[in-house]
C-alpha cells in the first residue's frame, strides 16, 4: 500500500525532508506521495508527518492561524509517526520558556532555544544515537536544547544535553537530519516506532 506523508510547511527547510523522505521509501521498496501542509485537511490523510525546522515563533503562531495545530495533535493523539526536528522540536515541545510561542505539548520535555551559543552557533557531530549501529552526523544549527524530559525517552546528547528523543509516535532532534544525506532518522521516526505507538506499514 503506498504510504501517504505529510511535511508542514509554514516554512523552513521543507523540501530537504520531502526528499529525505522518498528516499527512505525508495529504499524500502514503497511507494509514497508526500504532501506539503499549508492549510487543513490534509494532515488527516497523512500516514506520517514531518515537521520542519525553521524559526520557532513564526512557525508556532503560523500553524495555530492557520488552523494546522489541532490537526497535528489529532494525528499523534491516533498514534501515526510525527517527526519534528529542530524549531519543530521547540513548537511541540511543553515548554521553551518563550511567551511567543503556543507549545503544542504533545512531548513531555522543556526546551531552551539557541542553547548552544554564539561560538557554537552552527557546528556538526557525529553523534552516537539509540537505535543507530552507526554514528549520525548531526547538524546543528542556532539548536535548542532539551533541558527536562519527563516521559519521553533520550537517544542522543551532545556536552551532557539531550540532542534526541521519543515518545510514543514522536520522534524529535534538536538537529537537522533533513539536511544531510543520511535519511536512518526518517527511517527510524517513520517504520520503526516505539512499541507502543501504531506503524504504517
Ligand atoms: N534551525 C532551527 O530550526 C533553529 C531554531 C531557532 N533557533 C528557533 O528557536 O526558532
Amino acid at each position: 500500500m503506498s504510504l501517504t506523508a505529510g511535511v508542514v510547511a509554514v516554512q523552513g527547510d521543507v523540501e530537504e525532508h520531502v526528499r529525505a523522505i522518498e528516499r527512505v521509501c525508495d529504499r524500502r521498496g514503497r511507494s509514497v506521495s508526500v504532501h506539503e501542509v499549508r492549510e487543513p485537511g490534509v494532515i488527516p490523510e497523512c500516514d506520517v508527518l514531518a515537521l520542519p525546522g525553521g524559526e520557532s515563533t513564526t512557525i508556532s503562531r503560523t500553524l495555530h492561524r492557520a488552523g494546522i495545530a489541532p490537526e497535528i495533535r489529532e494525528h499523534v493523539a491516533s498514534g501515526r509517526p510525527l517527526f519534528a526536528t529542530c524549531a519543530g522540536l521547540i513548537v511541540v515541545s511543553a515548554d521553551a520558556g518563550d511567551d511567543r510561542i503556543d507549545e503544542l505539548d504533545l512531548l513531555d520535555v522543556t526546551v531552551e532555544r539557541n542553547a548552544f551559543g554564539r561560538q557554537r552557533d552552527s557546528f556538526e557531530a557525529r553523534l552516537d544515537v539509540a537505535g543507530l549501529d552507526e554514528p549520525f552526523p548531526a547538524v546543528f544549527i542556532r539548536a535548542p536544547a532539551i533541558d527536562t524530559v519527563g516521559d519521553a525517552t533520550i537517544l542522543a546528547t551532545v556536552d551532557d544535553r539531550p540532542v534526541a528523543v521519543r515518545q510514543g509516535p514522536i520522534l524529535a532532534t534538536a538537529f537537522h537530519p533533513e539536511l544531510t544525506p543520511d535519511d536512518r532518522l526518517h527511517e527510524l521516526a517513520f517504520f520503526e516506532p516505539e512499541p507502543a505507538a501504531s506503524s504504517p506499514e
